[in-house]
Parts: structure tokens; sequence; C-alpha cells
């Protein structure tokens, strides 16, 4: 009965396991018990039950007592076809998951994502932004998808290109900087004028205060900025969208300036004489410093190869205060190297589109402890909370995880036909008190950790800064929500930037078999905001962490956290690593997995020596976004 009532089967054959990871950038495997990818990121798919399907689950007064009976589930799209590398990343790595809506080939450049990274002065695209001409599925470049005349600035050269009607071809002039002064605004669109030195300056002390958030200086922002306006004809909807996303990543991608002024003037063949102020009207702000090439990454490397000195990170603390300890990053002969910056969130934060339904009122009396007082593990008997956790508690007294149930996680991730298991617990509607022994997820990480740099050449790592006993709560895996299709469209975009960041899958089989919808079903990305755990690496089978989703603050199965556990006792100083559940042998899947160094016995990745004498090839970072394929590398 209660397996129904939370929708978990006990002998669903070959189920996908639940959180699995998979590597975007690398990527991934499946075991037979595991169907996720994760490349360089993590994302976790939650699981969306319907009411429906749970007959006891508790309907409040307050709910309407007569839903509107719902349209069937679509099944999985029928339309998937093995000819899109995408949408076959996708269901290689979600197994029966719904597969986001195909984007098959022949799409717009610009629906790839072609924003911020892109080769300067070489194609020329929408908006009279240049494009890249590796954007998947335009192999021949990009053709002018408008007629609008557009302009770039290299140096002090502006280059403008406008449509001949007559002459049915594209011409190209290339102005000075003085003429260019004169000219340039007439080549905007009026539209796209900045007519208002009001709404000029408004943007631009929106974009310095949300830079000066993460510790970027004015100055900075601005000559990035300045040149941002310049690629993106002073148009400021693409530099203001995502929080300013695009900004933020150039100026986190922007090496160092006197090796990138240098190669540039030498590609570009452009003396970089003089500067060029934008016609910004009504603006103080400084003028045009760096060729426009400053905003592409030229050295590209894994995470700790392309760390930034000097980023917002706090080598004491990249919780930044966040959690209840500091969380040091140690370098070791590194020195001064940090992560790649990532705005550090202690617990998930809605994305756009994910609608996590948390309200008091859809909580049933069934759902919670109303009745109970001080600490519900010090009763004889299990509360309500406990009820949902198959009727024991999860916890120890200690605030370990109980033997039994451990041992229950263990085996379900060894054996998916095992009964599926999650934690449910106390929460504000509960009587008990804040420090209730049925609440540990929730208080965040209380054990010393460390952020390192992994000696065997798998980037970031976490490790333990003191012994930790066997069933210990680490960390939750935090990051942003987001539906499935939003998802697919990051994980789309950045494949355009041939950027490998975060993005990230679980599987999110869990409580139903119920197929979710796109828009409804939910993942976690810690690309940009995450917590610690968006350092923990893989290790094949005998990793000493492990994964439990852990109901908190809904009852309705649609969200849960993912919270990692020891295994065993951890020993100071050891790496806390967690079995993503690739499988490196499926060669067929588009994602390709990363050469796994986990240094198991058990480690799954066989021909990892056989293929390449060097060891460490391919890192495809979490952190940086980027990965490198060096010599030899096959994969
Ligand atoms: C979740 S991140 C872990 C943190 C990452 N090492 C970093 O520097 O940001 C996953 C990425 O770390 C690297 N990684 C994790 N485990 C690895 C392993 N066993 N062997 C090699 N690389 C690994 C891969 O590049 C993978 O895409």
């Amino acid at each position: 009965m209660l397996r129904q009532r939370v929708g978990l089967k006990g002998s669903r054959a070959a189920a996908p396991s639940l959180l699995r990871p998979v590597c975007r950038s690398s990527p991934v495997a499946r075991l037979p018990h595991a169907s996720t990818v994760w490349p360089s990121g993590i994302l976790v798919s939650l699981l969306h039950a319907p009411r429906s399907k749970s007959p006891n689950n508790a309907v409040t007064p307050l709910q309407n007592p007569n839903p509107k009976p719902q349209p069937p589930r679509n099944p999985r799209p029928a339309a998937i076809t093995g000819g899109d590398r995408a949408s076959a990343a996708f269901r290689g790595g979600l197994g029966r998951y719904p597969v986001p809506r195909l984007r098959l080939p022949g799409r717009s450049a610009q629906e790839f994502g072609v924003s911020s990274r892109f080769s300067v002065g070489e194609h020329w695209g929408r908006h009279g932004r240049p494009s890249r001409s590796s954007a998947p599925n335009s192999s021949a470049g990009f053709v002018p998808t408008t007629r609008r005349p557009s302009a770039l600035l290299y140096g002090s050269l502006l280059i403008v290109r406008s449509f001949s009607p007559l002459g049915n071809l594209w011409e190209e002039a290339r102005l000075s900087r003085s003429s260019a002064s004169n000219s340039f605004a007439g080549f905007i669109p009026r539209s796209r004028r900045m007519t208002s030195s009001n709404v000029c300056k408004e943007r631009f002390d929106a974009a310095v205060s949300c830079l000066h958030a993460i510790g970027i200086e004015t100055k900075t922002v601005s000559r990035v900025l300045m040149d941002l306006l310049k690629v993106y004809d002073n148009n400021w909807e693409h530099i203001e969208a995502d929080d300013f996303r695009v900004l933020t990543d150039a100026i986190f991608d922007e090496p160092d300036p006197k090796v990138q002024m240098k190669h540039c003037n030498k590609r570009l063949k452009i003396k970089n004489e003089d500067t060029f102020a934008l016609p910004l009207q009504g603006q103080d702000l400084p003028t045009f410093e760096a060729p426009l090439a400053v905003m592409r990454p030229l050295v590209q490397g894994s995470s700790h190869q392309r760390a930034y000195k000097g980023t917002a990170h706090d080598v004491n603390d990249i919780a930044r205060g966040e959690e209840h300890v500091s969380i040091p990053v140690i370098s070791g002969s590194s020195n001064g190297i940090l992560p790649p910056h990532f705005h550090y969130i202690p617990c998930n934060i809605a994305f756009q589109k994910a609608q996590i339904n948390i309200s008091l009122a859809r909580i049933g009396d069934e759902s919670c402890c109303s009745g109970c007082f001080g600490d519900c593990l010090a009763k004889q008997l299990p509360c309500a909370c406990a009820t949902e956790t198959g009727g024991e508690f999860a916890y120890t007294s200690d605030g370990l995880l109980t033997e039994v149930f451990l041992n229950s996680c263990v085996a379900m991730l060894q054996e998916p036909q095992q009964q599926k298991k999650f934690i449910k617990e106390c929460w504000i509607k509960c009587g008990c008190a804040r420090n209730c022994g049925n609440r540990i997820v929730q208080r965040g990480i209380t054990r010393p950790l460390q952020v390192f740099l992994t000696p065997e050449g798998k980037g970031w790592g976490l490790r333990a800064a003191e012994e930790i006993p066997r069933g210990a709560f680490i960390c939750e895996y935090a990051g942003e929500i987001l539906t499935n299709n939003e998802l697919y469209e990051r994980n789309i975009q950045e494949t355009a930037k041939a950027r490998h960041t975060y993005p990230v899958y679980l599987n999110a089989d869990r409580v139903t078999e119920d197929l979710l919808e796109d828009d409804t079903a939910l993942c976690l990305d810690a690309t940009f905001y995450g917590n610690v755990a968006r350092f923990i690496n893989h290790r094949c089978n005998d990793a000493n962490i492990i994964e439990v989703p852990v109901e908190i603050e809904t009852p309705d199965h649609h969200y849960y956290h993912i919270a990692f556990f020891t295994k065993r006792k951890i020993m100071r100083f050891e790496e806390l690593t967690w079995d993503y559940g690739l499988d490196f042998g499926d060669v067929n899947h588009p994602i390709k997995a990363f050469k796994c160094l986990c240094q198991s016995k058990q480690c799954r990745d066989k021909k990892k020596f056989s293929r390449s004498n060097s060891r460490a090839l391919v890192l495809r970072s979490m952190g940086t976004g980027q990965g490198i394929s060096r010599k030899g590398d096959s994969r």
C-alpha cells in the first residue's frame, strides 16, 4: 500500500537508476542499471509523479477536490529519429526518460546559441552578428540570413557590410575611426539605436551592479561591455539576457589581455593604434581599449588549466559564508589557481519555467507530522514523515543514515529491481522542533570539506578535511532547476559554442512510470549556479558516497533534493567520489565519456590504457566549460 502510495514499484525490470549523472561534454554512459549522461556539469532530472497516480496522496481542503480530468500524457515522442545527434544524446542518457522535442539539423545557427563565443569577422549572421562557422549543422559557415547592414570593429577599423539590391551582393566598407564615428550610427536600425541617455545609463549601471555582485570591477565591466555593444550593434537585449550572462562569460573568458592583444593584432594585421568610442549618447563611459577578439578565448584547457587567477572565488571559503562551515580551495603547488567561476548557491534555485509547487496548503496532515513535538526520533513510534520513508526513520539519533536504510540504498543502485528509496524529512508544517533528528539535509553542510586539485588529472575534486563516519550527510547537489526543454536548449547552445560546461542529466524515472512532459520534467544544472557538489568526481563501482533523493518541501514527488551520504568511513583528506553510472563501453553513444582516471580496481573504462600511452588525455571539465583533447586522444 505504501509503495502504491508513493508510486514505488518493487520489481520494475531494468528501471533506470535514479540520479545518475551524465557527462554532457564527455559523455555518457549507461550501466545496465543506470541511464544517465553527464558531461561536465551535473544535471539531475527529478521526477514528476502525477497526483492521480498516488491515491493516498494528501489532498488538502484547499486543493481543488474536483480536478479537471487530465488529457492522457504523451508517450515518448514518436518523431525521435536516429539522425539527430543531440536528441540521441539525450535519449541515450535518459533511458526511457522523455526526450526533449527534437531539434533537427537545419535550424538556424542563431538557434544554436551563437552568442558570445564566435569567430570574429569570419561570417556574418543574423542581426549583423558574426557567427561561428563551426556551429552544428552549419558546416558551410553562415549565410547571411538578413540583408540588414551590419558593422564590426577591429581595433580602430570599422568594417561595415551592407547588401546591395542592385548588384544582389554584399558590399564591405572599411572605415577608419574618424569616418566611422560619423557613419556608424547610420547603419544601426533606428529601433536599436540608443536614443535615451537615461536608458543607457540605467542599463550600464545595472550591468555594473550585477557584475559588482560577483566581484568584478567597474573598469573591467566597462571595457568588456563596450566591446560587446559593438559586437551586438548596440543591442542590449543579448547582453542583458540571463542576468548579463554574455557579459559575465566574456569577462571570465578573457585570457591574459597582453597575450590576447598580441595574437589579435597579428591575426588581423591591424595596428592597435587608437581607441574608438561607440556613439553612446549622454554617456561618460570609458573608451574602447581592446580589440574584439578579447572576448573570444584563444586558450583552451581543462578546468584547472583554464582557471582564472583572481576570480571571485574566496580561497578560504568557496561557499562565501553560505554554508555552516568554510570550504577552502587547496590548489597545492599550482599556486593561486582557482576553479573557474560559477555562482555559489547553497540550495536549488528555479531557472525560468520550472514549476515547483511549494505551498503549505498542499501539504496534507498525512504528509507531515503536525501533532509531533520536539525530536521525532525520540518518539517510540515513527512519525507521519517517517511513514513516507518506509515506516522507519532513515536517520539515527547521531544524524547518520541507519544501516538498514543505507544498505537498501546501495542495493538499489546495484540492482535496479530493488525498491526505490527516498527520505522524507520533517519540515516547517510539522510540529517538531527545528533540531528534530529527522531534519538533516535541510540543515546543509556540516562536515569539514575542501575543494582540491586532484593529482590524477581529474581537475578539481572534493575531499574530507577530517574523518567522516559511514552514513554521514555530505552535501546536497545544488543547482538551477530547469525543465527538460530548458536544459535541452542550454545543451544545444553550449554545444554550439563548443563549450563543455556542466549541463548534465540524471534519470528521473524514480517514482512513477509515467512519461514526463518536457515542459514539466525537472532537471538540475550546476553549470552556472551550484555548490561544492559540482566538484565531486566519478569513481567506478566503489565510490565512497551515494546519492539519495530527499523530499522536504513538497509531497507530490515532483521535486526532490539530491543528497550525498558516505557509503563507508572516510579518512582525512580522502577524496569524495560518486559513481556517475557511466557506461564507458558504449561506443555507439553519441556523447563520448571522459577517460576515467578513477584508479578503482573495478574501473569500467577498460579501454583507457589501450587508447593511448598517455594518461589524462581528456579533461572535460565541469568548471571551465572547456574540454581539451590532447595528442593521441581518440575520443
Ligand atoms: C562533476 S565534474 C567534477 C569536477 C571537475 N573535476 C572539475 O574540475 O570541475 C565532472 C568532470 O570531472 C572530470 N572527471 C570526473 N571524474 C573523473 C574521472 N574519474 N576521470 C577523469 N575525469 C573525471 C570529467 O572531466 C568530468 O566531466
